[in-house]
């Protein structure tokens, strides 16, 4: 980790069709993002991001995302995008070193899945090793699109508990872009939708 635990600030944001976004997110807390598709959840990621061209203020802490290269943003503020960028032949170079083998086992990945060649991924190990991958650059943030999307039911519910345990134990901020409530419910401490231009705050029922 590079800093200590943050509250990640949004204030009066526009991007896209979205207009008026103000949202906090303590460290530790997950909050869920829904929305129809096509309604610009993932460009609000983006923005977050500093990747989308946006309107307003965006804080992790009491460091302004306009005060740093996007670049350096990113390594604290991290989007995973809902289909991760590769780069390199083997899943391994990708990582900054290698995943403990715990980790791997944690989310349904065999040990010597370091060596195998991008090219053999499914879309669902694709998925887990993005995540692994993210984690494994120690964000203190994280914008997650979707992060679930490829899973079966009995994998997605073993990837979202190692995930809450590293939210939690590390007090990671977490916006997170789902569209199953059942997930919703168990991983979210608030649930936000994108209804129209507006991001407005869904009630528990
Ligand atoms: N760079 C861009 N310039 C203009 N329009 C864009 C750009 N990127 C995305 N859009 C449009 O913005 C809208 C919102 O896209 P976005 O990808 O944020 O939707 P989404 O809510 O994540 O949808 P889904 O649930 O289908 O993934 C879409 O109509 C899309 O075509």
């Amino acid at each position: 980790m590079l800093d200590a635990p943050a509250r990640l600030t949004i204030h009066d944001l526009d991007c896209g069709s979205l207009t008026g976004v103000s949202l906090a997110i303590d460290p530790g807390e997950v909050v869920c993002l829904s929305g129809t598709s096509g309604g610009g959840k993932s460009r609000l990621l983006r923005a977050i991001a500093d990747l989308d061209a946006h309107t307003g203020d965006v804080w992790w802490g009491d460091l302004h995302q306009g005060s740093l290269p996007g670049h350096q943003w990113r390594q604290r503020v991290m989007l995973l995008p809902a289909e991760a960028p590769w780069w390199f032949e083997r899943v391994g170079a990708h990582f900054p070193a290698t995943p403990d083998p715990s980790d791997l086992a944690a989310v349904g990945l065999p040990a010597d899945a370091m060596d195998w060649p991008i090219t053999r991924l499914s879309s669902g190990e694709r998925q887990r090793a993005a995540l692994l991958r993210m984690m494994a650059h120690g964000p203190q943030a994280l914008l997650l699109d979707e992060p679930t999307a490829n899973l079966d039911a009995t994998t997605t519910e073993r990837v979202e508990a190692w995930l809450l345990r590293r939210i939690r134990t590390d007090r990671l901020t977490v916006l997170w872009v789902a569209h199953d409530m059942a997930q919703v419910r168990r991983v979210a401490g608030r649930h936000l939708r994108i209804n129209g231009n507006r991001l407005e705050a869904v009630a528990w029922t």
